[in-house]
């Protein structure tokens, strides 16, 4: 039995996100603004209604709208989250003690700003899939059209709108969800020993 060491899969596999959680977080805008339904004339009453008009009106390409945008958000941005999370807790390890254990203040310290790492990569391309995802359907051609348009309306500051907002829900949720993650991990080391 090897053990359970890496970090990374237990976030889970790419393509099942992308088909299955999808549709789910392209809910979120809309639902977030309350963008109301073109035909119905009246609000989301919650993300499964959200996902059941939107199939009725735009069809299974209206779930996915916007998943490019999802991924230029998720996919460096993932990697900066995993990288600075891991490079925050080896240098409060110090070089002696690879394998010491770290305080729970600490983890929640290099969970928290990995959150806010991800955040701060992320957001530009999230204003952009938020615009994008609940303009009336044929508003913009592409995402250069939305990112043309916030620059001209906006300015570069427009793609940081937000910011404040984003930054302060990054640091507690993810401190709180590496310091769930690591005490998960151990308990299942301790349950799974790696064997040598
Ligand atoms: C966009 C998003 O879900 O970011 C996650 C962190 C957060 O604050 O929710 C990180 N990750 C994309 C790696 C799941």
């Amino acid at each position: 039995m090897p053990g359970v060491r890496s970090s990374a899969p237990v976030r889970g596999d790419s393509f099942s996100e992308i088909v299955v959680l999808m549709p789910v977080s392209n809910t979120c805008p809309f639902l977030l603004c309350q963008v109301q339904s073109v035909t119905l004339k009246k609000s989301f009453q919650g993300p499964l209604d959200c996902a059941q008009t939107l199939y009725r009106e735009r069809g299974i390409r209206g779930l996915y709208r916007g998943t490019l945008l999802t991924l230029i958000r998720d996919v460096p941005s993932t990697g900066v989250y995993f990288m600075s999370y891991e490079w925050m807790k080896e240098k409060m390890r110090g070089d002696r003690s690879r394998t010491r254990e770290l305080r729970a203040t600490q983890i929640l310290l290099a969970g928290g700003v990995a959150g806010m790492c991800n955040w701060l990569l992320a957001i530009p391309a999230d204003v952009l899939k938020s615009r994008f995802q609940t303009a009336p359907e044929n508003r913009y051609k592409n995402v250069l059209e939305v990112l043309r348009e916030v620059l001209q309306s906006e300015g570069p500051c427009g793609l940081y709108r937000g910011f404040t907002a984003a930054m302060l829900r990054a640091f507690p949720a993810n401190a709180a969800c590496f310091l769930g993650f690591e005490a998960s991990m151990s308990f299942l080391n301790w349950l799974i020993p790696e064997r040598v």
